[in-house]
């Protein structure tokens, strides 16, 4: 922000050059007549003088708008940067799909809305703002003092003007940004539910909703752009038209009275014009003022969050082992209504621990809390040691992989998706990956090969497929620890083969936490920790549990009834 301060800073004092070009022009030119008026010939020194403050005036009236938009252009880039480094320290688990539609708006359309804010009003606005008083004083010292005291007195009425201005479109241009906002979210929820709402037969339903949005959002600048022509009108009916009255009133009583002559006369009502000049800017950008104030609103809003998970900036522990620890950790996602409550675990390093519970019971919140992308509201979690509270979240993160239900695939090739997990890793390692993932046949099999195009999202794989990618980059990564969570909960029964095939290469040697609904895939854990109601209700063995009478062995027991049936 200090690059473009320095760039304000600049245009505000190009536009004040610019303005004393002006003042310096309409002053000689008054000279000019006064001498044509009085039957001479305006002399040389006087002809150069109104050339080079003409040339001067056009120098700055090009060159203040370059460097305001290019600064503008550079803003726009540094502030998305900016809004995604702080993204990624806000972290993205909670965001909801209506927070990504505003936050897709945000970065683009609001940024730009405050780039352009910067670069076309706010160093012309301040500069003008200042103007009126400069040529005031060569009024006074150059035309009349009398003239310039009465004018004087108009001029405290255009900051007034724009501020009561400001604040009464405040609301407009902030609601105009809502209903942009909201446009977007729900252009990104029909684009991502595309497939289901045409399966529904719903498509035209929705369609409606947006074209609704869009007309709320039509309406919403038509109210700004309504705004902008009252200012308009005010301007040029009251202040420029009672201002340039004032000046040619002045003019001809000051003249009449033998104060000033025909030349200064005129140099006071064409400078009378300069003294407008704030205003008719404030009206003629008075929409790129609002959006951007609006924009700049809700970028600090934006930066103002703070991470929910707030980061360690500490030095990473220098030795570890691959165990995980829970001591006695409660959690919350709304206060008052307990998740987890003093749930204490212990995984061994290279220990195969399975989570096994009800649905809702808080499996994924327990993996969620080892990732870091929640913190307890009580309690310790230990990574290879140590607090994860108290070291850095980026180590944390390095010492563990998860493997999901499913898999985000970036827009561009098998490779670029695979370097995900290791950037600087060579076609050798990621076949090796592959191998060990179960999908080296397949991508051999493809034309392309590693760069084949994955599609946006991943449209171009099968579900199974995905997860293969993803087992390929937990092999990529090579972290002590891995998450699975039900990878195999969306895929058919071939590919669950596959991808188990490829989970017991992957897992061995490894620290492994299983989040499991099929009590097929945790009977090989070490150990199997009962989590019902956000409590460990029972731990132990497979053969230990089952014949227990607890939720495991009725579990157990309904599955076999319903294999026999
Ligand atoms: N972001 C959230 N905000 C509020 N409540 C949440 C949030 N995520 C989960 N919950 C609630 O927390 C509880 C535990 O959810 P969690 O996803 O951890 O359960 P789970 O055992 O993994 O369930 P499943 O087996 O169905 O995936 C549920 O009651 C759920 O409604």
């Amino acid at each position: 922000m200090s690059a473009i301060r320095g760039r304000v800073l600049v245009s505000v004092v190009g536009t004040w050059l610019q303005a004393l070009a002006t003042t310096a022009l309409l002053l000689l030119l008054g000279g000019a007549i006064g001498e044509i008026a009085a039957g001479r010939m305006p002399d040389g020194g006087l002809a150069a003088g109104l050339v080079a403050a003409g040339v001067l005036r056009a120098v700055f009236a090009a060159a203040v708008p370059a460097v305001t938009i290019r600064a503008g252009g550079r803003l726009e880039v540094r502030l998305r940067e900016r809004i995604y480094q702080h993204l990624l320290r806000l972290g993205a688990p909670l965001r909801s799909r209506e927070q990504t539609g505003h936050l897709v708006s945000t970065s683009t359309e609001a940024v730009e809305l405050v780039a352009t804010y910067y670069a076309t009003f706010l160093g012309p606005i301040m500069a003008s703002m200042t103007v009126p008083v400069w040529v005031l004083a060569a009024i006074a010292l150059f035309i009349d003092p009398w003239t310039a005291l009465i004018l004087a007195a108009a001029v405290p009425a255009i900051p007034l003007t724009v501020g009561v201005f400001e604040r009464a479109f405040a609301k407009v241009s902030a609601g105009y940004r809502d209903t942009a906002n909201r446009l977007a979210s729900r252009f990104l929820d029909a684009l991502q539910g595309l497939s289901t709402l045409k399966l529904f037969n719903q498509g035209g339903a929705h369609g409606r909703v947006l074209a609704k949005a869009s007309e709320d959002l039509r309406q919403a600048i038509m109210r700004l752009l309504a705004g902008n022509q009252v200012i308009l009108f005010v301007v040029d009916a009251v202040f420029s038209l009672g201002m340039i009255t004032a000046a040619a009133v002045l003019a001809m009583v000051r003249m009449r009275e033998g104060a000033i002559g025909v030349g200064e006369a005129v140099a006071l009502v064409l400078l009378a014009t300069q003294l407008v000049e704030p205003l008719d800017k404030v009206g003629q950008f008075f929409y790129v003022g609002m959006g951007g104030m609006a924009g700049v609103k809700e970028i600090k809003a934006l930066l103002a969050e703070r991470p929910a998970v707030p980061d360690t900036d500490g030095p990473a522990p220098a030795t570890t082992d691959a165990g995980v620890e829970f001591e006695d950790v409660s959690f919350a996602y709304l206060p008052g209504s307990p998740v987890l409550t003093g749930v204490n675990l212990r995984i061994a390093p290279g220990e195969k621990l399975a989570l096994v519970g009800p649905s809702g019971s808080g499996k994924s919140t327990v993996a969620a809390l080892l990732q870091r992308d929640l913190a307890p509201g009580r309690g310790v979690i230990r990574v290879g040691g140590h607090d994860v509270a108290a070291v850095p979240g980026a180590w944390t993160r390095e010492q563990i992989t998860v493997v999901a239900q499913t898999t985000y695939l970036f827009t561009g090739t098998l490779r670029d998706n695979l370097k995900v997990a290791a950037p600087d890793a060579d076609d050798e390692r990621l076949w090796q990956a592959l191998r060990v993932a179960n999908l080296d046949a397949f991508v051999r099999s493809l034309p392309a090969g590693l760069d084949t195009p994955t599609g946006e999202r991943g449209l171009m794989l099968s579900g199974g497929q995905a997860q293969r990618v993803s087992i390929a980059r937990a092999v990529l990564k090579d972290s002590p620890i891995l998450i699975l969570d039900e990878p195999t909960s969306n895929v058919d029964l071939e590919s669950e083969a596959a991808i188990l095939a490829a989970l017991d290469r992957l897992t061995v040697g490894r620290t492994v936490l299983m989040i499991a609904h099929r009590l097929s895939t945790v009977r090989d854990a070490d150990r199997i920790v009962v989590l019902e109601d956000g409590r460990v209700t029972e731990q132990g063995t497979h053969e230990e549990l089952r014949s227990g009478a607890g939720h495991y062995a009725r579990a157990v027991r309904r599955a076999e009834a319903e294999a026999s049936s």
